[in-house]
């Protein structure tokens, strides 16, 4: 077994053209790099931290000051979260957003077809509760499909696509899609709250478990360009950006990054959990799509 960091981890997989088993911020990652896309996914909480379709800016924002390396939480990309959002529905959770993103997962197959790469990563073995599956197709549009299947006992679960979407300036985007939606106000202790029937402009730390599985677009003229979020299996869709007040508390974020980013996260959150049998199954996903 390859310590992380020091040399390329051996792929178990036999892989496709274009797709390498490398080191990416000092840890393993496959890399992908085709005429469609670049990318790159790190092994540790199967995290995709960037991607970048042909003749595009990275889809994803990375902070320049994030943690690597085994159980760190990397901040940016695309973590995942689970099997419970925030510290659980009962608040109970001393591990944040759950251990997805915390434990090193397998890659077990990649595939091209024409110029798309489709990664597959399980999570691993020993997590007995429940085994997840992430896939990750990778093109001019980027998708990732996480499936949670429950152990030998019932699941309540919590899931998101924590997404840290690239954007010129957050002060200045319009997002699409959530108009008139109820929602938690995570700035004001879980408030309710409904959004105005008009499309979002954040003006402060917004922090919003909006009750919505619709279609999302944040339109960015700052960077010239509209990234549609187009989620699947989930109930909620959150939107959370620090702002200049809470970013002064996260030693991962540089004080003044916060504008390069908005996370628009497709979830079953809060009261739209995911009630699992044991051995039943459950997938969320999301499509990115670049539009000009
Ligand atoms: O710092 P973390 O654990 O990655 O979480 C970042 C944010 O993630 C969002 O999903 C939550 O709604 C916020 O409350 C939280 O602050």
């Amino acid at each position: 077994m390859n310590t992380p960091g020091t040399a390329a981890p051996v792929p178990a997989v036999s892989l496709p053209e274009g797709v390498t088993l490398g080191s990416a911020h000092g840890v393993d990652a496959a890399l992908v790099d085709t005429p469609a896309v670049t990318a790159t996914l790190l092994l540790d909480g199967a995290h995709l931290t960037s991607a970048v379709p042909a003749g595009e800016q990275d889809l994803l924002w990375l902070s320049p000051a994030s943690a690597f390396g085994p159980g760190e939480a990397v901040r940016g990309g695309v973590p995942l979260v689970g099997p419970w959002f925030g510290p659980g529905r009962d608040q109970s959770q001393e591990v944040k957003h759950g251990w997805l993103r915390n434990v090193r997962w397998d890659l077990t197959s990649a595939e091209r077809s024409g110029d798309e790469v489709t990664l597959t990563l399980t999570s691993p073995a020993d997590r007995t509760e429940l085994s997840a599956t992430l896939e990750v197709r990778l093109g001019a549009e980027v998708s990732l499909e996480l499936t949670i299947t429950a152990g030998e006992q019932p699941l309540e679960l919590e899931a998101a696509l924590h997404t840290y979407l690239a954007v010129g300036d957050v002060r200045r985007i319009e997002i699409q899609g959530l108009e008139g939606a109820d929602y938690l106000d995570n700035t004001r202790g879980l408030t309710p709250d409904t959004l105005a029937h008009a499309p979002l402009h954040l003006t402060e730390a917004t922090d919003r478990v909006v009750d919505s599985t619709a279609e999302v677009t944040v339109v960015d003229e700052a960077a010239g360009r509209r990234v549609v979020s187009t989620p699947r299996g989930t109930s909620r869709t959150v939107v959370w950006n620090p702002w200049d007040t809470l970013v002064t508390g996260m030693a991962d974020i540089p004080d003044e990054a916060w504008p390069e980013f908005v996370c628009i996260e497709p979830a079953a959150a809060k009261e739209g959990f995911v009630a699992l049998e044991p051995g039943a199954s459950h997938s969320l996903g999301v499509t990115y799509r670049i539009e000009h």
